[in-house]
């Protein structure tokens, strides 16, 4: 990026244990700051991943902790999307073993919850758009890491496979799994625990999503283009 200055973030922490989306408009620094958060992009400064400098992680330790779904991931399609999931588990192999029972297991229990078990036999290219997001995800989550970052993970899913993916993210939560998701629906992102909202690269908030001064925030980071309902215990989000 030639050295351009994309985000500026003085100092951020996300909650550890909790799942904070990040919001905002387009353009506004999500995708970069999720991927310079991941260690994919340079930072002035310092990122820390549990308290500890990213770059001070060995390698194979750092995969084992964090997870990273990219948007739009190329995928190498001629792999079976079985191949693909346990290539969340090269982090956990020693150089050129055999996976063991135990990345068997967590491939098939990664691909039962976001549901592409029955196609593990299948090319990633020949699969339609939401099935092989629901593959990468099963890669993301057969890392079983402590922190999960994904970007725009609910892009080509289906109604129900949403809510199986919001499942997925609570129950992670619940085991204290730490979850950042950069989210274009804000529907589903008010679900998250916390909203980090970002505006022309900055961060315009940061708070919990059923508070009213993070309502307020989105309004105006949208200028005003929605308006926030609560519908049966739930936030609704209506453009305008
Ligand atoms: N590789 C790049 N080189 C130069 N500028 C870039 C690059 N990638 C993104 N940008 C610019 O950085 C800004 C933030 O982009 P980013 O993709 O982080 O936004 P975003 O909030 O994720 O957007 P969207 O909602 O559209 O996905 C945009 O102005 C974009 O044009």
């Amino acid at each position: 990026m030639s050295g351009r200055i994309i985000v500026d973030v003085e100092a951020l922490a996300l909650p550890a244990g909790r799942w904070t989306a990040v919001v905002g408009p387009n353009g506004a620094g999500k995708t970069t700051l999720l991927k310079a958060l991941a260690h994919l992009l340079p930072v002035q400064g310092s990122v820390q991943l549990c308290g500890r400098p990213m770059e001070d992680w060995p390698a194979k330790a750092r995969a084992r902790a964090l997870a990273w779904l990219g948007q739009g991931e190329p995928g190498a399609d001629d792999l079976l999307a079985h191949d693909v999931a346990m290539l969340g588990r090269l982090p956990h192999q020693p150089w050129l073993a055999a996976p063991s029972a135990a990345d068997h297991f967590a491939v098939e229990r990664a691909m039962r919850k976001t549901q592409c078990w029955d196609w593990r036999d299948r090319p990633l290219g020949r699969l339609s758009g939401g099935e092989r997001q629901r593959v990468l995800l099963a890669r993301a989550f057969a890392v079983e890491a402590e922190v999960l970052l994904m970007d725009e993970p609910l892009a080509n899913l289906d109604a129900p496979h949403q809510a199986d993916w919001l499942l997925v993210v609570r129950e992670l939560v619940a085991a204290g799994r730490t979850v950042v998701s950069v989210l274009h629906e804000l529907g589903m992102a008010l679900h998250a625990d916390e909203l980090l909202v970002l505006q022309r690269g900055r961060i315009a908030h940061q708070g919990a999503s059923a508070n009213p001064d993070t309502h307020a925030a989105l309004r105006d980071v949208f200028d005003h283009r929605i308006e926030i309902h609560e519908v049966a215990g739930q936030w609704v989000v209506v453009p305008r």
